[in-house]
């Protein structure tokens, strides 16, 4: 089975409602999709949004590293080859995460096809149903409690609850989610590296001496602050998570060595792909230290990938992020991983499964569609 050449999709999803972080307000998914085809036939999806706030890419930027850089490095290589396909993958072009990541995630789930396995048997494999937690986008208070509310009553037990924009205003928020969830749900919070190392150490220690319990809190300051992130590690009980601080395996490492973080957050978008995603987690778990799996905004494909990634490395991924085909107002894919509130389920389909995409729009990117955007 040899890789004979790559084609490009635009898929969007509109949210049922909102996604507001202290980064930005999105209301649609939209993802730059990837179909590897093989001289046998195949066909394997992936998939990649742009974040240009956290990872710096654009569907643009996306669209262009793969077709003028990375499908003409791995152009004629054999399936079979995984680890050579993910080398000239990583190796073609520095940064481009999430380019890379739509590429990987494809060749993973040819891979799964050449073998008749899914992705995570193919990763050593584990439990095939694992549980999400969902985002609460940051708004005004009234609101954060309904959509908490309603999240408990749809049987989510976790509650990643977005905060960032305003140390004073995040406390009352999160005091006044606690108090309507009460033993519902579990709270961890994230804030986009929306404070300053002091007020992250402020607002923490407010809510921690008020007897408010979080399970974590992610990113509290500044990415590229990992002097920050030390200081609030070290001021606070509640545990830290390293979110837009870590990228691939280098800056885990770095994290781990200064003691930076308690937990890093894995997604597929800052890793490149399943690769170094596993890297990460293996490191992780070397140094005894947790791992979440997370995810962009973005479609169930990506998602998926992250899905089998978590379902193989459960020992240390301990914490699952991977909401987004909830928070859509529906899922275009029907095959494959399922996303059913809370739980996901994994089948046994090879590779990733899918076999079919709603509304996916075709780009004529050899004719310049979609490089501009
Ligand atoms: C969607 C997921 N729950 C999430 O919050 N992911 C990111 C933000 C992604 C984005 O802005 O697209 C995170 O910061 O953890
Ligand atoms: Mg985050």
């Amino acid at each position: 089975m040899k890789i004979e050449r790559v084609r490009f999709g635009m898929l969007r999803v509109p949210l049922a409602t909102p996604f507001k972080t202290s980064l930005r307000t999105v209301d649609e998914i939209a993802d730059v999709v990837v179909m590897v085809d093989t001289d046998d036939g195949r066909t394997g999806y992936g998939s990649a949004p742009a974040t240009a706030v956290i990872t710096g890419d654009t569907h643009g930027s996306i669209i262009e590293a793969i077709h003028k850089v990375i499908a003409p490095n791995i152009i004629g290589m054999e399936v079979g080859n995984l680890n050579a396909i993910t080398d000239h993958i990583q190796k073609s072009i520095i940064k481009n995460y999430s380019a890379k990541a739509a590429m990987e995630i494809a060749v993973y789930d040819l891979f799964g096809q050449l073998y008749g396995a899914p992705i995570y048997k193919l990763l050593g494999g584990g439990e095939s149903v694992i549980v999400t937690d969902i985002t609460i986008s940051v708004d005004y208070i009234d609101k954060m409690v309904d959509d908490a509310v309603a999240a408990c009553d749809a049987g989510f037990e976790t509650l990643k609850v977005k905060v960032g924009k305003d140390p004073e205003m995040d406390i009352e928020r999160i005091k006044a989610i606690y108090t309507a969830t009460a033993d519902k749900a579990l709270i961890r919070l994230d804030a986009n590296q929306g404070w300053s190392p002091k007020q992250a150490v402020s607002v923490l220690r407010a809510l921690e001496e008020s007897g408010v319990q979080l399970e974590l809190v992610e990113q509290p300051v500044l990415g590229e602050d990992i002097e920050g992130m030390k200081y609030v590690t070290e001021r606070v009980h509640t545990p830290v998570m390293a979110d837009e601080s870590s990228f691939g395996p280098r800056e885990a490492i770095e994290l781990i060595r200064n003691r930076a973080a308690d937990i890093i957050n894995i997604k597929l978008m800052k890793t490149g792909g399943i690769t170094n995603a596993v890297k990460i987690a293996d490191i992780a778990g070397i140094h005894g230290i947790e791992c979440m799996i997370g995810c962009m905004l973005e479609s169930s494909i990506g998602v998926a990938a992250a899905a089998h990634v978590a379902a193989a490395k459960s020992s240390v991924i301990t914490k699952i992020d991977l909401d987004t085909p909830s928070l859509g107002k529906y899922d275009p894919v029907t095959s494959g991983v399922r996303f059913e509130g809370p739980e996901i389920r994994i089948t046994d389909a090879p590779g990733l499964g899918i076999e079919n995409i709603d509304g996916l729009e075709p780009l004529d990117v050899a004719n310049g569609a979609g490089r501009h955007c």
